[in-house]
C-alpha cells in the first residue's frame, strides 16, 4: 500500500430530520468525525465514526473517539507499514475495546486502499452484489396509530423490511396492530436489551406474530440468557450489542444465543472483523445483515460495501440518505429505490465528499502528518 501521508479528523455537527427513539433515549443531534486518510499521490480514503453523544448503546463516545484516536491509534498508525488495511485491526489489538475509534480509522484506510488499486471498496472486500436489498428502521413513534402510518408509507416506498422498536409497555400490542394491517410485510423488533428473562413468558406472545427476529431482547453484554430465552421462543433472536468481534460471535453460536447476527462494522471495530465475522457465520448457518448507526454518506456508503459480500442474505438497516438528513455530505445521496440500493461503480466507497456541505457541518478538525 503506498503509505499514508497525512490523517485528519474533522468533526461534525448534523442534525437528524427527525428525532430517533430506542428503549435507551432519543437522538437528534448528532456528532461525529469523518476521518480522512491522504496519501502523496492525491489519494483520499474516508471513515466515519459512529459512536453516539453519550454512552446509551456502547461505552464509547464522540470524545472518547477523539481520545483514542489521538492518543493512542493515530500514534500506531504513524509508526507501522501498512501493507494491506487488514494490518490495521492487527496493529490495534494491543488496544483494549474502542472498537468505533479503530472502525472511523481503519475505514478510512480500507478506502484508501480501494482508492489506490482503483477499485470500488465492495470488489476490495470481495463483494458479489450489485445492488443490495435495505430495510427501514423506526424509532419509537409518539402513537400507535403514527407508527402504523410511517410503516404504511415506509412500505409504499418499497422497503423490503421494517423495523420496530419495543420496550415494556410499547411491544406486543403495537406489534399486533401493525401485523393486523400489513399481514405479509417482513417485519423485526428490536428491543435494545429492555427485557430481561423474567419477561420470558411475556415475551413468548411475540411468537404468534410471524416475526423475522426479535433483536437484542436481553442485556447488552449477555449470550448465556439469550441461549435460554432462544430455546422457548420459536422466532429467531438476533444479537447486535452482545456481538463485538469475531471471538463473541463464535461464543454465541456455540451456545445457541441466536440464529441471526447483526453486524455494525463500528462495533466489531472494522470491515475486517466484520468479514470475518460474516464468513464464521456464513460458514456455520448464521443469517447476518447490517445495522446502521444513523450515519451520514460515508458511513453509509461503507455498509452498502459490506452488504455486498454473499452472506448477508436478509435486507439491512442502510436506508437511503433522504430518510436521515435534509443534506448528507457526499455526493450523489444514497438512494434506495423500492428498497434496493445500486452499489456504485466509482473507486472505493463510490461517492465523491460534497466538500460545501463538509465545511459547513465541520465543527473542529484535527491534522496528524505521517
Ligand atoms: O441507522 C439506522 O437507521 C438504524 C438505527 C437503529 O436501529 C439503531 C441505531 C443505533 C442504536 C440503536 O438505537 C439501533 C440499533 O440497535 O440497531
Ligand atoms: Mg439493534
Amino acid at each position: 500500500m503506498i503509505p499514508i501521508k497525512q490523517m485528519k479528523l474533522h468533526k461534525l455537527k448534523m442534525q437528524l430530520k427527525d428525532p430517533f427513539t430506542t428503549s435507551f433515549g432519543t437522538m437528534q443531534d448528532r456528532e461525529f468525525f469523518i476521518t480522512e486518510a491522504v496519501d502523496d499521490r492525491g489519494n483520499r480514503g474516508f471513515g466515519e465514526s459512529v459512536a453516539f453523544i453519550n454512552p446509551g448503546y456502547t461505552e464509547e463516545t464522540v470524545e472518547t473517539n477523539l481520545h483514542m484516536m489521538r492518543d493512542f491509534l493515530i500514534p500506531i498508525l504513524q509508526k507501522n507499514m501498512i501493507v494491506h488495511p487488514d494490518d490495521v485491526s492487527a496493529l490495534f489489538q494491543p488496544i483494549r475495546r474502542n472498537n468505533m475509534a479503530k472502525s472511523a480509522l481503519e475505514g478510512a484506510v480500507w478506502d484508501l486502499y480501494a482508492k489506490q488499486n482503483n477499485m470500488t471498496l465492495a470488489a476490495a472486500l470481495g463483494g458479489e452484489k450489485t445492488e443490495i436489498d435495505v430495510g427501514i428502521s423506526l424509532g419509537i413513534q409518539p402513537s400507535i396509530q403514527k407508527l402504523i402510518d410511517t410503516v404504511g408509507r415506509y412500505i409504499a416506498a418499497g422497503y423490503k423490511r421494517i423495523k420496530v422498536k419495543i420496550k415494556p409497555g410499547w411491544d406486543v400490542e403495537v406489534l399486533r396492530q401493525i401485523r393486523e394491517k400489513f399481514p405479509e410485510v417482513p417485519i423485526m423488533a428490536d428491543a435494545n436489551s429492555s427485557y430481561t428473562l423474567a419477561d420470558l413468558e411475556h415475551l413468548k406472545q411475540l411468537d404468534d406474530l410471524d416475526l423475522m427476529m426479535i433483536e437484542q431482547p436481553l442485556a447488552h453484554d449477555d449470550i448465556i440468557d439469550h441461549a435460554t430465552l432462544q430455546k422457548t421462543l420459536r422466532t429467531p433472536i438476533c444479537l447486535d450489542e452482545s456481538i463485538h468481534s469475531l471471538e463473541d460471535t463464535r461464543k454465541a453460536v456455540e451456545l445457541g444465543s441466536c440464529r441471526i447476527i447483526n453486524i455494525k462494522i463500528g462495533r466489531v471495530g472494522g470491515l475486517s472483523e466484520a468479514r470475518r465475522i460474516h464468513d464464521y457465520c456464513r460458514d456455520h448457518g448464521v443469517d447476518v445483515w447490517c445495522g446502521g448507526m444513523l450515519e451520514a454518506g460515508v458511513g453509509r456508503a461503507h455498509n452498502i460495501a459490506l452488504t455486498t459480500l454473499g452472506g448477508f442474505t436478509l435486507p439491512g438497516d442502510t436506508a437511503g440518505s433522504s430518510r436521515y438528513w435534509e443534506k448528507d455530505i457526499i455526493t450523489p445521496e444514497v438512494i434506495a429505490e423500492n428498497g434496493v440500493i445500486r452499489v456504485p461503480e466509482k473507486p472505493g466507497i463510490g461517492y465523491e465528499i460534497d466538500e460545501r456541505a463538509l465545511k459547513q457541518f465541520t465543527v473542529d478538525e484535527h491534522v496528524f502528518d505521517f
